[in-house]
C-alpha cells in the first residue's frame, strides 16, 4: 500500500496539532483515502528548542532538506510572516507538492499567485485554516454557492480580541490579563499586536474578498480600528444597557468597488453577533439568491486550526486534482 508523505513546515501551536491528528488517526485515513499518511519532515526556525515527536522524522532548521526528499507529496505551512514561507510554498508547488497553509499573512498578500503557480504545476492549494479557524467558511464560499454572488460578508474574524473583550466584560479582567491568558491558551499571533491592532483580522478580510468578488480592496483605503482604545469602564458601561462591543470587519462589494471596514462596534441582544464569545468567530453571508447564512464556531487554537488543515488535506488527496482546482481557481481569479 502506498503513503502519503508530508512535510510539516513550523511545529508551534498549529504544527503540533496537525502532527497529533495524523498521527492519532492513522485507521481513519486510511478508510477515507485507501492510503497512510505519514509525517515524514518537520520544519522549524530554531532547532535547539525541539526534538523530532517519532524516531524516524526528520527534524531539521534547513527548508533544503526537505525539498530534497526523494519522495514527498503534501507540504503543510503553519510558520509565521510573509518570508520565507511564501518562497517555501512556491519550491513545493514547483516538485509538485500540494500545499496546504493556515498563514493568512502570506496568503493575502500572495494567495493568488500561488492558486495559479499550483495551476501550471496541476498541484492543490489548501487555505481553509487562514480564516476564521476551524469554521469551513473557504470551502462553503468555493465550493456551496456557486449561482449565488456574495454581496457583502461580515465577521468577527479575530479569537484573540474576541475572548479579550468577552473576558474583560464577564470577569473584569484587565487587557493585559485576557491577552496574556490568549497567549497562553494559543490563540494569539507570534506578534500580538497582529491581533488587538488588527492586522490579522484586516488579513483574513483581504483573503475573503478574493475569494467572494476575485479582487482585494486597495490596502491603503481600508479602515482598520483594533481594540486597544477600549477601556474597561467603557465595556461596563454598555454591559449595564444589554450592549456589547464586537470587533466587526465588513466587506462589501458596491459599484465603486469593494469597501471593506474593521472596527469595534457596540452591538444590541438582536445583532447576530451578540451571543458569539470567547475564542469563537462567525461569518454571515449575504447573498442574491440564498439570502443571508451564518456560520460560526471556534476562531483559533491548535485543534480547530489543525482540523482546518487536515480536512483539507483530506480534500488534496482524495478529490480529482483538476475538479478542485477548478473550482477554487474560478472563484478567486484577480479581475
Ligand atoms: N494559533 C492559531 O490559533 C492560528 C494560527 N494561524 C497561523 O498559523 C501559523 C502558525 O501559527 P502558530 O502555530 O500559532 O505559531 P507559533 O509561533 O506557535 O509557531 C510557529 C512555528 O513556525 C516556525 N517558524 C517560524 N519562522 C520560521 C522560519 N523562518 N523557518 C522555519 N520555521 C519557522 C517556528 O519555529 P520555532 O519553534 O523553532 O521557533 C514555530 O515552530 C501562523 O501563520 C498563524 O497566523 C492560523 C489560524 C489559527
Ligand atoms: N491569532 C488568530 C489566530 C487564528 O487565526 C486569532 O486570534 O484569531
Amino acid at each position: 500500500m502506498s503513503t502519503i508523505n508530508i512535510a510539516l513546515l513550523g511545529y508551534g501551536t498549529v504544527g503540533k496539532g496537525v502532527y497529533e491528528i495524523i498521527n492519532s488517526n492513522q485507521e481513519r485515513f486510511l478508510t477515507l483515502l485507501g492510503q497512510n499518511v505519514k509525517v515524514v519532515a518537520i520544519l522549524v526556525k530554531d532547532i535547539d528548542k525541539h526534538i523530532p515527536p517519532k524516531e524516524g522524522i526528520l527534524l531539521t532548521d534547513h527548508f533544503e532538506d526537505i525539498i530534497q526528499l526523494p519522495k514527498l507529496d503534501v507540504v503543510i505551512e503553519a510558520t509565521v510572516g510573509v518570508e520565507p514561507s511564501f518562497s517555501h510554498i512556491t519550491r513545493a508547488i514547483q516538485r509538485r507538492c500540494h500545499v496546504i497553509t493556515a498563514n493568512k499573512e502570506m496568503f493575502a498578500h500572495h494567495g493568488q499567485e500561488i492558486i495559479e503557480l499550483a495551476k501550471t504545476y496541476g498541484t492543490t492549494v489548501g487555505f481553509e485554516a487562514t480564516v476564521a479557524g476551524g469554521i469551513p467558511i473557504i470551502q462553503t464560499l468555493n465550493k456551496l454557492l456557486n449561482i449565488n454572488q456574495v454581496q457583502k460578508i461580515e465577521g468577527i474574524l479575530n479569537g484573540t480580541t474576541n475572548f479579550i473583550l468577552t473576558k474583560m466584560r464577564e470577569e473584569g479582567l484587565s487587557f493585559e490579563e485576557a491577552l496574556s491568558l490568549a497567549q497562553e491558551l494559543g490563540y494569539a499571533e507570534a506578534d500580538p499586536t497582529n491581533d488587538v491592532e488588527g492586522y490579522d483580522a484586516f488579513y483574513k478580510m483581504m483573503i475573503l474578498s478574493q475569494v467572494c468578488f476575485g479582487q482585494q480592496p486597495d490596502w491603503k483605503a481600508v479602515f482598520r480600528k483594533g481594540i486597544t482604545g477600549i477601556t474597561p469602564d467603557q465595556i461596563k458601561h454598555h454591559d449595564t444597557t444589554n450592549l456589547r462591543i464586537k470587533h466587526i470587519a465588513s466587506i462589501t462589494k458596491t459599484e465603486q468597488g469593494i469597501e471593506a471596514i474593521l472596527k469595534p462596534t457596540i452591538v444590541q441582544p438582536s445583532h447576530p453577533f451578540y451571543n458569539v464569545e470567547g475564542v469563537e468567530n462567525a461569518v454571515s453571508i449575504h447573498a442574491n439568491i440564498v439570502g443571508n447564512i451564518s456560520l460560526s464556531g471556534p476562531g483559533a487554537g491548535m485543534y480547530p486550526t489543525a482540523s482546518a488543515i487536515v480536512e483539507d488535506l483530506i480534500h488534496a488527496c482524495r478529490t480529482d486534482v483538476n475538479e478542485w482546482h477548478t473550482s477554487a481557481v474560478s472563484q478567486t481569479s484577480i479581475v
